[in-house]
C-alpha cells in the first residue's frame, strides 16, 4: 500500500535519505528507528504525502505521489491517520471537538455515542470537556491517536508518540496500536525505544526499519 522505490529526499544541500525500498503491506506493524536527525519524521511525512520524494518513485494505494489529483490526496489523508510528534490541539475546544475536528472539517455529522465510545477506548471518557491545556503530556498523546482514528483510516502513523510519557504510558498506547494492527489497520510507529520494541514483539508480528547512514535498512530478528 505504500512503495518506496530507490527514493531520495533532501531539503537541499545533499540528501538526507537516499535509495529507500520499502514496500508496506496491508495489515503490517512496522517500527521506525534510528539517531535523532536520521530523517524518521522526513521518512514519515514522505509516507503521508506531506513531503514528496526529491528522486525515484513512492506509489501510495498503488498512485504515484506525484500525479495525485486534489480529490486523490484528500483521500489519502482520509486513509492514513497521523499522530504527530508535537500533536497540537486547538486550546480554545474541549478533547471531545479536537478529536471530532476531521469530521466536522470534512463536513460529516458527528455521532456523540460513537465520540464517546473513541474516547474511552482511549482512556479519556473523564477528560472529554476539559481544554487541551490541562491534559497530561499521556493524555495528549491519547487524545492525539483518538483524532487520527476517527476517520477510520488503513493507516495509522505515529511519530515517537512515547516520547514524552513514562513507561506505563507507553504501553498502554502500544496495546492501543496493537488493538489497531489486530483490527486489520497498518500500524508505522516512530520512536527511539527499544524496549517498546521488545514487549511489542511479544504481542504482535513486528518488523523494524532503521535509518542508518542515510539509508533504510530491515533490522535483524534479534533487536
Ligand atoms: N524543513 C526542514 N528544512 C531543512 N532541514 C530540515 C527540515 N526538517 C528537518 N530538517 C533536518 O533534517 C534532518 C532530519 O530531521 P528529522 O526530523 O527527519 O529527523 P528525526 O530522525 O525524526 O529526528 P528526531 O529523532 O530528533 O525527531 C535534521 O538534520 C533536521 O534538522
Amino acid at each position: 500500500m505504500i512503495e518506496f522505490k530507490n527514493v531520495a529526499y533532501g531539503y537541499g544541500g545533499g540528501d538526507l535519505l537516499t535509495g529507500i525500498d520499502l514496500s508496506l503491506q496491508a495489515g503490517s506493524f512496522h517500527f521506525l528507528t534510528g539517531p535523532s536527525g536520521s530523517g524518521k519524521t522526513t521518512f514519515l511525512k514522505m509516507c503521508y504525502r506531506e513531503l514528496l520524494p526529491s528522486a525515484g518513485r513512492l506509489d501510495i494505494f498503488d498512485q504515484d505521489v506525484r500525479e495525485m489529483s486534489r480529490d486523490g490526496v484528500a483521500d489519502l489523508r482520509r486513509r492514513i491517520g497521523v499522530v504527530h510528534q508535537d500533536c497540537q490541539f486547538l486550546d480554545h475546544l474541549s478533547v471531545a471537538e479536537n478529536v471530532a475536528l476531521p469530521l466536522t472539517v470534512a463536513g460529516r455529522a458527528v455521532d456523540g455515542e460513537d465520540l464517546m465510545a473513541l474516547l474511552g477506548w482511549v482512556g479519556l471518557s473523564k477528560q472529554a470537556d476539559a481544554l487541551p491545556p490541562e491534559l497530561s503530556g499521556g493524555e495528549r498523546q491519547r487524545a492525539a491517536l483518538a483524532r487520527a482514528v476517527i476517520m477510520s483510516p488503513e493507516v495509522i502513523i505515529a511519530d515517537e508518540p512515547t516520547g514524552n510519557v513514562d513507561w506505563d504510558m507507553s504501553q498502554r498506547l502500544l496495546t492501543l496500536l496493537v488493538e489497531l494492527n489486530r483490527m486489520g489497520k497498518t500500524v508505522l510507529l516512530a520512536t527511539h525505544d527499544m524496549n517498546l520494541i521488545r514487549v511489542a514483539k511479544q504481542q504482535v508480528a513486528t518488523r523494524v526499519l532503521r535509518i542508518s547512514n542515510r539509508r533504510l535498512q530491515a533490522a535483524g530478528a534479534d533487536l
